[in-house]
């Protein structure tokens, strides 16, 4: 799939190029990659929450054949969204509505969603299982901290037991041990009930807690796709920003990659990370690299 944002002046913000991945029940795919680089535009492609300038190639299936990027409005909005694929959003206190409490969102969500009559119940034992606690049921968004928001968020969607589904930064504003936490209840509700879970994150110590798969991105494309267990171990990752994004991290080299993503609607012709790469050569700068047998990259 691809996406692209339509801008004044006939330009184009190219923020998902050309993404390929299969994503199997019970499998967990993390998606990571510098701020901008496109990973919450494809999820909100998926959801079909795309602003109107935004125009999509190519396509997604979930495994019941339904393509999420030609689907219309009614079909999401009814049989999709919190049903099919569930969302953790990005900056869950946004997605709140600032004069209701998360019980109240919380019960409504079971209503809509799985129809129980002890709408209650079903939402405190949905708080339960994203360790959001009971004493801040009756509290607005603005009442809670960042952590707190993160977790009602959490909770909200895994009510609707959808089989895949997506989490934007989940783990935000989390302390470490909550971080695990959460992390080891999301991967336990897709992985022991066959479902499939997308995360998108910055933070690789929880990528590699919950992956089965990584997909790096850069510049709008996926320029690794790989097993975690190897990514993360031996032979480690294969793209040089890849290995920099590793090399970055305080308990391994703590050296980050120089100099800064290019600007979407202004990429090179040639592979996008050639000018902050060391083995970069002629051939880097004059042809963009396909994503061959896992990775994308000439010098790899
Ligand atoms: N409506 C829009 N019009 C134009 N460009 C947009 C629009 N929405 C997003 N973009 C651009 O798409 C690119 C990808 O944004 P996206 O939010 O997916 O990045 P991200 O990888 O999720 O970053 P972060 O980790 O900070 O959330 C950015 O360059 C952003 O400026």
């Amino acid at each position: 799939m691809s996406v692209r944002f339509r801008m004044s002046g006939g330009r184009y913000v190219e923020a998902v190029s050309d993404a390929a991945f299969g994503l199997g029940p019970g499998e967990c795919l993390a998606l990571v990659g510098e701020s901008g680089c496109g990973k919450s535009v494809l999820a909100s492609a998926l959801l079909g929450l795309l602003p109107g300038n935004a125009e999509t190639t190519g396509s997604a299936r979930l495994g019941d054949g339904l393509d999420l990027l030609a689907a219309d409005e009614k079909t999401l909005a009814r049989t999709v969204r919190g049903r099919r694929v569930g969302l953790v959003p990005q900056s869950p206190a946004a997605h709140l509505t600032p004069v209701r409490t998360v019980r109240s969102h919380l019960e409504e969500t079971v209503r809509e969603l799985t129809g129980t009559r002890d709408a209650r119940a079903a939402a405190e034992a949905a708080a339960a299982r994203a360790a959001f606690p009971e004493s801040h049921l009756d509290h607005h968004p603005h009442q809670l901290s960042g952590g707190l928001a993160q977790r009602a968020a959490t909770a909200l969607a895994l009510i609707g037991d959808a089989p895949l589904l997506l989490a934007d930064e989940p783990t935000t504003g989390l302390d470490r041990d909550l971080v695990e936490r959460t992390v080891d209840e999301l991967r336990a509700h897709t992985r022991d009930a066959g479902r499939a879970l997308l995360v998108i994150t910055h933070d690789l110590a929880a990528a590699q807690r919950i992956a089965d798969t990584v997909a790096v991105m850069y510049a709008g494309r996926i320029v690794e796709l790989a097993p975690a267990a190897t990514f993360f171990g031996t032979p480690g990752p294969r793209h040089p920003y890849a290995r920099g994004l590793l090399d970055a991290l305080p308990e391994r080299a703590f050296t980050p990659i120089p100099g800064a993503p290019p600007e979407l609607g202004d990429l090179p012709p040639g592979c996008a990370f050639a000018a902050r790469c060391a083995l970069a050569d002629d051939t880097c700068r004059a042809g963009r690299p396909p994503l061959t047998e896992g990775v994308a990259c000439h010098r790899a």
